[in-house]
């Protein structure tokens, strides 16, 4: 049996990634998938929920559109929206279909692969030799033991829905639970969102919590903070204060755990870290030799925490594949990873929050009142805060806003290459962008820093002297 130079498992964005550097180096690759290439993202998670929230702005923005003197009726199609989400998926699926992977020099396999000891997989009873490996098996979501929740919804579950919806509890005001509630409310289901900790996105800065809590009320989400869900009896959710919630669906969003169950790496020699994910260092090596893990599986890389998302998915798939065949080089840097909740307005976070950075930190805030354009889009209820060391090297940032994701780049750029916020100021930024809010910000801090109490009275003299110079 000839050996395989690289056995990538699971085809999600870390696997599809990895298997391409793979062959694209020149290596004998494998890659194996249990369902469709895609993954999480393209079939469960980013692709459909960002396609159906795009359907709820539309509502949305017809329905509230009277302030700028637009009259709208506005009725929803619940059927035609997931209908709209399924030609999203459609379309981007032959980049990653088998056809395409085959095309591009990959072996696909279609089946459930599980080690059978160092070097030697079955994939539905096939035995298969490798060199090396790379585990991309993702994640699959949390429905706790809890009574009557079994038949619940969930992000995997949720897009076959068919026919209307009139009422909806959701389990979780993490960034799962807080981008479909708000997309279900726009599209005029009545949602009440329910969150054990006392604010919404509990892992984001507080303030950007209390603003996008303020969101969801304003589009009649009912949020129950501080009250955790203990059961589902006879289509009531119960929460732990003994309240009662009748819905027609319960969403269950209470997080994600890694795909491990089956899958053979005890005898593999591969250790799990304390929360079950498959321990890596920042070069992604497991614990047994020549097999290193990507994506969702994957769980805190210090000195940065867990970063389950597709754009450091695809990052690891890369950095895995190139260590695994090359030499063990490359580096993931979760510390410095942006993240987005693309909620309206959107929430994007990369480094330190402010509570993180501790004492010797300071914080840079510009209310977006002050962005023009926020106020051309009567939308200026968002925020950029800047998280900065002693020497005004950005340490971190959150953005509150319709455009965070956009608007968050150039600040990631400056916690990875630890470049401090006035150095964006003699950037010019087009006007009226959403990039001013970012810009203001770095303006403020080099007007800050230039004006001290020597830096003025030079000013003043050198303009007196001018002025009496002249005739
Ligand atoms: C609702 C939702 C919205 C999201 N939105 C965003 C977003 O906007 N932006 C963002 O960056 N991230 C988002 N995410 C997270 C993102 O989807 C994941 O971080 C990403 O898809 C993880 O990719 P992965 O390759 O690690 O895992 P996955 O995509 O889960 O891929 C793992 C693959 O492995 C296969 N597999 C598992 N076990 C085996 C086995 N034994 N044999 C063969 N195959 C196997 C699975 O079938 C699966 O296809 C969202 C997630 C959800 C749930
Ligand atoms: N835009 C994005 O990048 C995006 C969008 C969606 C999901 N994701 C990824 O998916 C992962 C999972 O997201 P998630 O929102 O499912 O999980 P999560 O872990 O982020 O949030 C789960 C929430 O449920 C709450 N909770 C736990 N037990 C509870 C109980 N009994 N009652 C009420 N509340 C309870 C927690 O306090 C937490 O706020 C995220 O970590 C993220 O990486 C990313």
């Amino acid at each position: 049996m000839q050996r395989i130079d690289l056995l990538v498992v699971g085809a999600g964005s870390a696997g599809l990634v990895a298997a391409r550097t793979a062959a694209g180096l020149g290596a004998r690759v494998t890659l194996v998938e249990r369902g469709r290439p895609g993954g999480d993202c393209l079939w469960t998670g980013c692709v459909p929920s960002k396609a159906f929230l795009a359907a709820a702005a539309a509502a949305h923005a017809a329905r509230s559109s009277e302030r700028f003197g637009v009259h709208a009726d506005v009725r929803v199609d619940l059927d035609a929206v997931l209908a709209h989400v399924r030609r999203a998926q459609d379309r981007i699926a032959p980049v990653d279909s088998v056809e395409a992977l085959r095309a591009d020099g990959v072996d696909v396999r279609t089946g459930t692969a599980r080690f059978t000891g160092p070097g030697r997989a079955e994939v539905d009873g096939v035995a298969l030799r490798f060199r090396r490996a790379v585990l991309a098996t993702g994640a699959d979501p949390v429905v706790p033991d809890l009574p009557g929740l079994a038949g619940a919804l969930t992000s995997d579950t949720v897009w076959g829905h068919a026919g209307p919806l009139r009422s909806l509890v959701v389990l979780g005001a993490g960034p799962v639970g807080c981008e479909l509630a708000q997309g279900f409310a726009r599209l005029g289901t009545a949602v009440t969102l329910v969150e054990a900790n006392d604010r919404v996105l509990p892992g984001e800065d507080p303030d950007a919590s209390a603003r996008l809590g303020a969101a969801l009320r304003r589009d009649g989400v009912d949020l129950r903070l501080g009250t955790p869900v203990t059961a589902v009896d006879g289509g009531d959710v119960v929460l732990d204060d003994g309240t009662r919630l009748p819905a027609d669906r319960v969403l269950v969003a209470l997080g994600r755990r890694p795909a491990v169950a089956g899958l053979g790496l005890d005898a593999l020699g591969v250790a799990l870290d304390d929360t079950g994910h498959v321990a890596v260092d920042d070069r992604l090596r497991t614990s047994a030799p020549g097999v290193f893990a990507a994506g969702d599986v994957v769980g805190a890389v210090p000195p940065g925490g867990a970063a389950p998302f597709t754009h450091v998915a695809g990052v690891h798939g890369s950095v895995a594949a190139t260590n695994a065949l090359l030499a063990p080089l490359r580096r993931v840097h979760h510390a410095a990873y942006p993240r987005v909740t693309y909620t309206e307005p959107e929430v994007a976070h990369v480094g330190l929050t402010a509570a993180e950075a501790g004492p010797g930190a300071r914080e840079r805030v510009l209310e977006h009142a002050h962005v023009d354009r926020a106020v051309a889009e009567d939308a200026t209820e968002g925020v950029t805060r800047v998280v900065l060391d002693a020497r005004g090297r950005v340490l971190g940032a959150t953005i509150v806003a319709p455009r965070a994701a956009e608007m968050l780049t150039e600040l990631t750029a400056l916690v990875a290459r630890r470049g401090r916020l006035r150095d964006l100021a003699g950037v010019v930024h087009p006007y009226p962008g959403w990039g001013d809010g970012v810009w203001n910000a770095a303006l403020a801090e080099l007007g800050d820093s230039l004006s001290t109490p020597m830096t003025r009275l030079l000013a003043r003299t050198v303009v007196r002297a001018r002025r009496l110079g002249r005739p």
